[in-house]
C-alpha cells in the first residue's frame, strides 16, 4: 500500500462529495443512540475480551448513511449501504469499537483500490466520455458491483442486518485463536421499495428510531462468523461460505437516542482498529488504514 493512502483515499471522497465542514468525509448523516451490549457464554469461550464477560457495557451507536453528503435523503440509492458504529465503553474506562455497515461484501480488496474507486467517481461526471473512468474501474474490479447489489433500503435502522467485513482475531483465556467476521442481527430485517422510501421523505430513517425508541428496546444480536483455516481473512471482497458456522456474542439493547445528536456526532470517533485484549487484528491491512483515514477525517472535521 501506498504511505499516504489514509490521506489520498480521504481526499478523494472530498472530490467526490465536496468537503463539507463539520461532517465526516463519508457516513456524514447520521444518528447517535444509546443502550447496553451483554456478552453470551459462547462469546466467552472465544474471547477474554472483557467486553464479552457477561456484565452490562454501556455502548453509544451511531447510525448512518453511506455517502458525504450531510443532506443525502435517507431512502435513496445512495444512502446504501447504512452503517452502524458501536463503541462499548467498558469499566476500566477503555473504549472498544466495531465499526459495520450493511454490505454482505466490499467491493474492493484494499484501501489504495477505495481511494482508485473514489477517484474513478470524481473522474466520472454526467457526459463525460464513454467508457468513463468509473466504467473501467468497474469492469476491471468485478466485485463492485455484485457488492453494492448486496445493499437495500431498509424501513428502519432497527431493520438492518450489518457486518463487519473486515477479519479480527478472537483468543480466549487458553490462547485459542479464532478468524471471524462480526454480524449485527436485528430483530426482523425489513426492506422497502424505492418508490416507498421517497414516499416516508427525506429523514425517514433519522426520525423513525427516536420515535420507536420511545414505545421500547430495539434488540440486535452480535455474532460471529467462525472461519475455517481455508477461508481468506485478509480480503473483506471476498465473502465466506454461507454454510461457515455463526456463534453468538451477546445482545445489544438500545434504549434511547439523545438529544444532542448531531452535536454528539462530531465529539465521537469510532475507529475499526480500536480493539482491546482479547481481540487482535488479523492479517488484512485495511483496518489499520481505516483507523488513518478515519482520523484524518476527524481531525478536519473538527478543525
Ligand atoms: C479502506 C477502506 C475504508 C476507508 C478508507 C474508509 C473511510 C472512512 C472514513 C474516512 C470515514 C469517516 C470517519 C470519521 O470522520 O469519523 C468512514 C466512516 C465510516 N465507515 Fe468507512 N472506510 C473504509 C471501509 C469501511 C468498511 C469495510 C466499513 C464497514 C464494514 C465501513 C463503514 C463505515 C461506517 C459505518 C462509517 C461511519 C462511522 C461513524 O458513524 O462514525 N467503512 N469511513
Amino acid at each position: 500500500e501506498d504511505q499516504n493512502v489514509e490521506v489520498q483515499v480521504v481526499d478523494a471522497m472530498d472530490k467526490v462529495f465536496g468537503a463539507h465542514p463539520g461532517f465526516r468525509a463519508f457516513h456524514a448523516k447520521g444518528i447517535v443512540v444509546e443502550g447496553t451490549f451483554v456478552g453470551s457464554p459462547q462469546g466467552a469461550a472465544l474471547s477474554q475480551a472483557k467486553v464479552f464477560d457477561g456484565t452490562s457495557i454501556p455502548v453509544t451507536i451511531r447510525f448512518s448513511n453511506n455517502g458525504g453528503l450531510p443532506t443525502v435523503p435517507d431512502g435513496s440509492a445512495d444512502a446504501n449501504p447504512h452503517g452502524m458504529a458501536i463503541k462499548f465503553h467498558l469499566p476500566d474506562g477503555s473504549e472498544t469499537d466495531m465499526v459495520t455497515n450493511s454490505l454482505k461484501f466490499f467491493p474492493v480488496s484494499t484501501a489504495s483500490d477505495l481511494r482508485d474507486l473514489f477517484e474513478a467517481i470524481a473522474a466520472s461526471p454526467e457526459g463525460a466520455p464513454k467508457p468513463t473512468k468509473f466504467e473501467q474501474f468497474v469492469a476491471a474490479h468485478p466485485k463492485v458491483g455484485p457488492a453494492f447489489a448486496t445493499a437495500a433500503t431498509p424501513s428502519s435502522f432497527a431493520a438492518e442486518e450489518y457486518h463487519g467485513l473486515n477479519a479480527f482475531v478472537l483468543v480466549n483465556s487458553r490462547g485459542e485463536r479464532q478468524a471471524v467476521r462480526y454480524l449485527i442481527v436485528p430483530e426482523r430485517v425489513a426492506h422497502i421499495e424505492a418508490s416507498a422510501a421517497a414516499a416516508r421523505g427525506p429523514n425517514y430513517l433519522m426520525d423513525e428510531i427516536p420515535d420507536r425508541l420511545a414505545r421500547g428496546p430495539v434488540i440486535f444480536h452480535l455474532k460471529a462468523q467462525i472461519s475455517e483455516p481455508s477461508d481468506i481473512t485478509n480480503d473483506p471482497s471476498q465473502p465466506w461460505p454461507e454454510t461457515r458456522k455463526v456463534e453468538e456474542l451477546g445482545v445489544i439493547t438500545i434504549t434511547n437516542s439523545v438529544s444532542n445528536s448531531a452535536e454528539a456526532q462530531k465529539e465521537l470517533l469510532y475507529l475499526p482498529g480500536r480493539i482491546i485484549e482479547g481481540i487482535e487484528l488479523s492479517d488484512d491491512p485495511m483496518v489499520s488504514i481505516r483507523d488513518g483515514a478515519y482520523a484524518v477525517s476527524f481531525s478536519r472535521r473538527s478543525q
